[in-house]
């Protein structure tokens, strides 16, 4: 049994397992099925000597069964259940999906909130190599362990799939020219975040067309150089820079950076992607599964620039156009005239499944504008129509347009009824007096009044250059190729949008609240993360400096495993010691739907209404893009709520919430407000790099 300063060095080959060895994968699996009926229903806690011995150690019952995370299940759900419960869970992180999708499902959310205590019991209980003071470190032999316990392997994940994805989580290690190796040894973190969380963080093959958008360092430096040259663009000149005369209409900054974000909302299907790509030419759909299931399921985005023809004899909707954002900002038409720029556009495009709010809403954060999309061919309001509606309401946003989509598959007369049925819709609401659009995206009729409207009926929002930067992060990317070269390795890239203040290239930034893991009081404790921008993009085009509005990806320093798949969503970033405080506990002053909005519900049935708050009860928490659990700990007569958080959030006084409860395994939308007070926490300190 090699020590644990050996066991170290070597972990992440199958050696620090002597049973797996020389073994085939196959032998593996016999030695884990019969491990498997011994420890079945517990869970094992073997010293690191006894579990490479293949001998056993005492087994520990869980300190709760687990069954109550899972609405009542038993603790053994048959195998066709398991798909809907943490087995599920655990096992789609095991594959690769989405881990932020899988932590805001109820099912977990509520396990976190309730038990995680029991977690941090848990994973302390499968890390089996003491490595540094109280920090545990967990072998092969423990991980294993842990999908045996779990019934993931070998019946859902094999031995191959297992080494690989643990080997994957070991290579960090190695990724020594980060953040890590320069500001010292990385922080103690609670053991379970050390072993099992950091292998399941890890997804396979990074999607390459999914971060092309928001990558600024996906170019050799010879294509960067030539494209800064000559890419039509206005040039951006940091020693000339003058933040006080910037505005969102500088060439400088318009050329290049979208100033103003629109979303696109409404019910699944209705065709938001389609209108998008009708007018940016950006396929937003990029996620392989997205693809597969033809629905969005991360926030889409895609920029495009809106122009309007100088000739004098051109009549409207005919005098306005979109083009891509790498477009010159004057183009000249064939026809006589030129197109000259008005706009540029960063499209948030959101899901419309319904299981997929919490990501709407965290683009929702985001937006100054909204498309709302209706499908001519299905009666109006579908749930989600209601329901995203009602989102951007609790947003303040000011400016809908409405799209009513699909108008080539009905008659006139239908679309006239229709017409009437989304007046009556939206009669007082955000969207009272919004145009309607009759258009087909797929086929783009009436893509010019699109564009025409979004520069004559949406002002560019008033921006604020002047105080410190302050970026929402709603998407980060680790972009590097698996087994890239160490010393090729590029630093995490975040992307998202600024919400007030100039970020430049070369900045030093902090991203709040960083870092969190529990002391071992069980108190929650977070260390922001320091790092300096080393590029800046908007979509395709390089930036030196970046401003308020739009989406941009900022490229930085980071450990890119700390960025890996939207790890970052929920995190703010701007300089350092300038962000707002970091809260754990908010006090909301909160108003009410009166009805739920999401679900189809008969007439005015009791089931359609919006129950009181109840001391106690977990909802799900929208605070600018972090979408977090909250328990409800007491409940003023004032109607002001005093919540605990999963999440520690950077946050202030005045921000609005978005708050949704847990509706037939779904978060619905029930209500808003704003934070009031709040409990705050300290953070560590921590060095820029
Ligand atoms: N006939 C017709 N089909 C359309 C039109 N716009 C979109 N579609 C189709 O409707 C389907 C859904 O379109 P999407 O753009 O993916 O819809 P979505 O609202 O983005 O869907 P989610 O993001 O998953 O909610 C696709 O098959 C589109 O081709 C249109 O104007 N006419």
């Amino acid at each position: 049994m090699p020590s644990p300063t050996a066991v170290r060095k070597i972990r992440g080959s199958a050696r620090d397992t002597p049973a797996l060895g020389t073994a085939e994968a196959s032998d593996a699996v016999l030695v884990f099925q019969h491990a498997d009926t011994e420890w079945r229903g517990g869970c094992s806690r073997r010293s690191g000597a006894a579990a490479a011995a293949g001998g056993h150690a005492e087994v520990q019952q869980w300190p709760e069964p687990l069954h109550r995370c899972t609405g009542g299940h038993s603790q053994e759900p048959p195998p066709e259940a398991r798909g809907n419960q943490l087995y599920g869970h655990t096992f789609a992180v095991l594959k690769g999906e989405l881990l932020m999708s899988q932590m805001l499902e109820p099912e977990v959310m509520h396990f976190v909130s309730e038990f995680g205590d029991l977690f941090t019991t848990m994973f302390t209980a499968y890390c089996d190599t003491p490595v540094m003071g109280e920090t545990t470190h967990m072998t092969l032999t423990g991980f294993l362990r842990f999908c045996n316990d779990f019934r993931l392997f070998p019946e859902q994940v094999d031995f191959q799939t297992i080494l690989w994805l643990y080997q994957t989580a070991e290579a960090r290690e190695d990724r020594k020219p980060f953040e890590e190796a320069e500001a010292g040894p990385e922080p103690e973190r609670a053991a379970w975040g050390r072993g099992f969380s950091r292998a399941a963080r890890q997804s396979p093959a990074v999607d390459r067309s999914e971060v092309a958008m928001a990558d600024p360092e996906d170019k050799n430096e010879a294509d960067e150089q030539e494209e800064e040259e000559d890419d039509g663009l206005a040039v951006q000149d940091l020693s000339k820079l003058d933040i006080t005369k910037l505005t969102p209409l500088s060439p400088e900054v318009i050329s290049r950076q979208a100033t103003m974000n629109v979303g696109t909302i409404g019910h699944v299907a209705h065709g938001k992607s389609t209108v998008v790509r009708a007018l940016s030419g950006s396929n937003t759909i990029r996620f392989k599964q997205e693809k597969e299931r033809n629905i969005t399921i991360k926030l889409g985005y895609a920029n495009a620039k809106i122009y309007k023809n100088d000739r004098a004899d051109l009549d409207r909707p005919a005098n306005y156009c979109s083009f891509g954002s790498k477009t010159p900002d004057v183009v000249p038409d064939e026809e006589g005239g030129n197109w000259r720029l008005e706009r540029h556009v960063s499209f948030v495009d959101c899901p419309g499944h319904d299981i997929l709010m919490a990501t709407m809403l965290n683009g929702a954060a985001v937006m100054d504008a909204a498309l709302l999309l209706i499908a001519g061919n299905e009666s109006c309001p579908q749930p989600q129509t209601s329901e995203h509606l009602a989102a951007v309401e609790i947003m303040r946003l000011k400016h809908i347009i409405i799209l009513q989509n699909k108008v080539e598959l009905i008659k006139e007369q239908q679309a006239q009824a229709q017409y009437e049925e989304i007046k009556k819709f939206v009669a007082g609401t955000a969207a009272d007096s919004s145009p309607i659009i009759p258009l087909s995206a797929v086929l783009k009729y009436n893509i010019e009044i699109v564009c025409e409207y979004l520069c004559t009926q949406v002002p560019i929002p008033p921006r604020d250059f002047l105080s410190s930067p302050h970026m929402i992060i709603i998407r980060s990317f680790d972009v590097n190729k698996p087994g890239e070269e160490v010393n090729k390795l590029k630093g995490g890239v975040c992307g998202g949008s600024i919400i007030k203040g100039v970020l430049k290239v070369g900045d030093e930034i902090e991203i709040r609240p960083g870092t969190t893991s529990k002391d071992a009081s069980g108190n929650t404790t977070c260390k922001p993360i320091r790092s300096r921008i080393i590029s800046l993009a908007a979509e395709a085009n390089s930036l030196q400096f970046a401003v308020p509005g739009g989406l941009i990806g900022v490229g930085t320093k980071i450990d890119p495993t700390e960025t890996r798949g939207d790890r970052m969503l929920g995190q703010v970033m701007g300089h350092p010691g300038k962000l707002p405080d970091i809260y754990i506990e908010i006090e909301v002053k909160y108003y009410l739907l009166r009805r739920l909005l999401g679900v189809k519900t008969e007439g005015d049935s009791k089931a359609g209404k919006v129950s009181k708050l109840k001391k106690g009860e977990i909802l799900m928490v929208n605070i600018g893009s972090l979408a977090a659990g909250g328990r409800i700990v007491s409940i003023g007569d004032d109607d002001v709520g005093k919540i605990v958080l999963t999440n520690a959030v950077c946050t202030q006084e005045g921000d609005k919430v978005a708050l949704s409860r847990r509706i037939d395994k779904h978060w619905r939308l029930i209500g808003w407000g704003s934070i009031v007070k709040g409990k705050t926490i300290t953070p560590i300190e921590s060095k820029v790099p």
